[in-house]
């Protein structure tokens, strides 16, 4: 990273954080001008102390009346704290709007990014914002600007007091401080030099133990475990390696540093001083009370003011990540005024084109419909897009180019629940939620009654599996509701049999079952088509030779189209992959087709 990149990068996460902030920025900043005067006027009382020594000192042979000193300390200590209460009242008052409003923030934007936005890397993004970064924030707004502020308030008495009280022994005072700086800026220094490894070397052991963790199951079946082995032994050696150049420099550093600071150190700094200072004739003995007093008291505040312009740092990040989640691109809304009801759920596909954000065009020139009541089939190589274009009826994403009709409307047009009660899903990855079993069949219709419910895990061939959980349809997913692959599915099945859409896209129904798991899923699917308009993705050709129409794709386009019979005398594509899959033997076995959704 060049110097103009870092202090780009140092603009941005400063926006970012402030731009998060913007809308609590000026509670904040009267509740850190709130914690700073309270925090001087808790203060008041120490140089209380040190005045009536004076007067006791100096007026030693007259009676003295101190008692308004320490009325006005006490007022002052009082009201001190008063301030300092309600300071932190404020901050966190400030923060709960703020942490309400950001989380209702994400949720609303999470509501409208595309389908297509929620994989892997997704989820772990939303964890992170909504969860930690959340949290990081927290920390920064209800306690950071106080802390910040009791903390510059209390250096501010301390060099305001005591340079006014006496500026050389002051200034000899403040020497540790400057010490303090210095030694910091050369260990920053230092470590900054070998930051960089230090980052990389991270990156690479969290690399190395992704690779490890994830990958054991298939180098444990190709015996390669030694190697990963091995690799995740050098990305910790060389991470170890890095560490001890990064930290050796900066330790010794912060040692001196912080010894600079110790209240000991300030205290021998001023009792020597003022000894010399007595000594010289230049002040009393009494003149060094308020110095022994208050200097040391301002090592605490400061040793906090480094520690969290550390946290802020944290901060930058976690601000950056929010903003990062508030900006993800939307699939356009619905404009009311635009917005209208399809008309009946035929589905044409006109012209469409796609194109991933790494501008990798996925689908081009695709022109198709499917008539109620029919199964089309989408067939093909891997790659071909299949999946991309069944999606696309999801709006998982909208289409680069060309436009989807459903009932004659544009889906842009249609807004997503109507959307989705006219298209139903079951999909190859399927998601269950971590909550009861009843409340995950029933996340599309919320108010479908246990009846309802029960029918349709009757219909997906699931209802006697959840019956023999241990709290049944109570029981929670992850918890006591431990499913397999193709139970999941089922569940998923019964999802889509509640909401009882007329249009069903199905994406590789029967991936992840067993043997058994199959056979129940494709009878719970066959009877569940049966009289609607289905799209169904398939690599097993067998599975979808009964489609009213199969598509054929390749490359992102539609390279062939017809009937199975069709199809096959004509000798391209589909005949090749039929060819090659050998699917002649398995329909001669009978080992394909009975009870395929799609026939
Ligand atoms: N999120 C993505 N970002 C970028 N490119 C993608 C993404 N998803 C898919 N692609 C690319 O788009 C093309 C079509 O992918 P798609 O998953 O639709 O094909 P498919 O026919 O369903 O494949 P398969 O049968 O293997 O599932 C492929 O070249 C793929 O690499």
């Amino acid at each position: 990273m060049t110097a103009q990149d870092a202090a780009g990068a140092a603009t941005g996460q400063r926006s970012a954080l402030s731009l998060v902030l913007r809308p609590i920025q000026g509670r904040l900043v009267f509740a850190t001008i709130l914690a700073a005067t309270g925090t001087m006027l808790a203060l008041v009382p120490l140089a209380g102390i040190a005045h009536v020594a004076r007067l006791a000192w100096e007026h030693a042979d007259t009676p003295m009346h101190p008692g308004s000193i320490f009325r006005g300390a006490l007022v002052s200590l009082l009201a001190g704290v008063l301030l300092m209460l309600a300071g932190e009242l404020l901050a966190h008052m400030a923060d709960n709007r703020l942490t309400r409003d950001l989380r209702i923030e994400a949720a609303r934007r999470l509501a409208q990014v595309p389908l297509g936005w929620f994989g892997a890397r997704a989820s772990g993004e939303v964890k992170q914002a909504l969860q930690d970064d959340m949290a990081t924030l927290h920390a920064l707004s209800a306690h950071f600007c106080t802390a910040a502020g009791r903390a510059v308030g209390a250096i501010a008495f301390c060099a305001l007091y005591l340079y006014a009280s006496d500026w050389r022994m002051a200034a000899i005072a403040s020497v540790p401080f400057v010490g303090f700086f210095l030694f910091l800026r050369h260990a920053m220094r230092a470590s900054g030099a070998n930051m960089q490894d230090f980052v990389a070397r991270m990156g690479r052991i969290n690399s190395a133990a992704v690779e490890f963790t994830t990958g054991v199951p298939v180098l444990k079946t190709f015996g390669g475990t030694r190697r990963v082995h091995a690799g995740y032994t050098a990305a910790v050696d060389g991470f170890a390696q890095a560490f001890t150049e990064f930290t050796r420099p900066l330790v010794a550093s912060m040692a001196h540093a912080h010894a600079m600071i110790a209240p000991v150190t300030v205290l021998g700094v001023v009792l020597a001083s003022g000894g010399l200072f007595i000594a010289w004739g230049w002040i009393t003995p009494l003149d060094v009370l308020p110095f022994a007093l208050l200097a040391p008291g301002a090592c605490a505040p400061v040793l906090l003011l480094h520690t969290l312009l550390h946290d802020l740092q944290a901060a930058h990040g976690a601000a950056q990540r929010v903003r990062a989640l508030l900006g993800i691109p939307l699939l356009d809304q619905a404009v009311p005024d635009r917005r209208q009801r399809p008309d009946g759920h035929a589905i044409r596909f006109e012209d469409v084109s796609f194109e991933y954000g790494t501008g990798h065009r996925a689908l081009s020139g695709i022109s198709f419909a499917l008539e109620p009541g029919t199964v089309t089939a989408l067939v093909g190589p891997s790659g071909a897009g299949k999946s991309t274009l069944a999606r696309m009826l999801l709006r998982f994403s909208d289409p680069t180019g060309g436009r989807v009709l459903l009932g004659g409307v544009d889906l842009r047009n249609i807004d997503s629940a109507e959307l989705y009660r006219h298209v139903g899903f079951v999909l190859q990855d399927v998601r269950l939620i971590r909550a009861s079993v009843f409340d995950n069949i029933a996340l599309g219709r919320p108010s479908a009654s246990p009846q309802e419910v029960e029918r349709a895990a009757r219909a997906a061939h699931i209802h006697e599996r959840i019956l023999a959980l241990p709290r049944g349809y109570d029981s929670v997913v992850g918890e006591d509701a431990l499913f397999s692959g193709g139970e999941m599915q089922r569940v998923s099945i019964a999802r889509a049999v509640l909401l009882d859409a007329p249009v069903l896209v199905l994406d590789e129904a029967t991936a992840s079952a067993d043997a058994e798991s199959e056979a129940a899923i494709q009878d719970a699917l066959s009877r569940f088509a049966r009289g609607r308009t289905v799209l169904v993705i398939a690599h097993r050709l067998d599975s979808v030779m009964h489609a009213d129409r199969i598509l054929v794709l390749d490359g992102g386009e539609i390279v062939e189209q017809g009937r199975h019979a069709g199809l096959l005398a004509r000798g391209g594509l589909y005949a090749r992959l039929w060819r090659q899959g050998r699917y002649d033997e398995l329909v001669a076995s009978d080992t394909g087709v009975e009870g395929s959704p799609s026939c």
